[in-house]
């Protein structure tokens, strides 16, 4: 595997003004980060495939693909668990509401494909 940490003269020539030789403690904290970006997309497909099955129980069910009470609870819990981990609330919603727009999106899509 290749060494994320190579010398300049094992890796790639770097552009015109980027550095390669990053002191130890960026690189050490940018493999964390790289683990941490690793961990969302991984929570992110799990949530997505759970998403995609109420997905197919709402058009089952003749339910509508936006449950806007559920999203307040969902906005309200998660407001108050960033504000415990020292997370920018408003990111927070943000965040849930780019990630319920889309799940929404495949709802409706659903929703359709289900009616013919
Ligand atoms: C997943 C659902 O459908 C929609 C998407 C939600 C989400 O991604 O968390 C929440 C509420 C609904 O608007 C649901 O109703 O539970």
């Amino acid at each position: 595997m290749a060494d994320p940490d190579a010398t300049p003269t094992q890796a790639r020539p770097a552009r015109p003004g980027v550095r390669r030789d990053v002191p130890p403690e960026l690189a050490a904290l940018r493999r964390s980060i790289d683990n941490i970006d690793a961990a969302l997309i991984h929570l992110l497909a799990e949530r997505f495939k759970a998403t995609q099955k109420v997905g197919i129980l709402k058009a089952e069910e003749g339910l509508p693909p936006a449950d806007p009470g559920r999203e307040e609870q969902q906005i309200e819990r998660l407001r108050d668990l960033a504000l415990d981990s020292g997370l920018d609330p408003v990111f927070a919603e943000k965040f849930l509401a780019f990630v319920v727009a889309e799940v929404i999106r495949h709802h409706e899509a659903i929703a359709d494909a289900t009616r013919g």
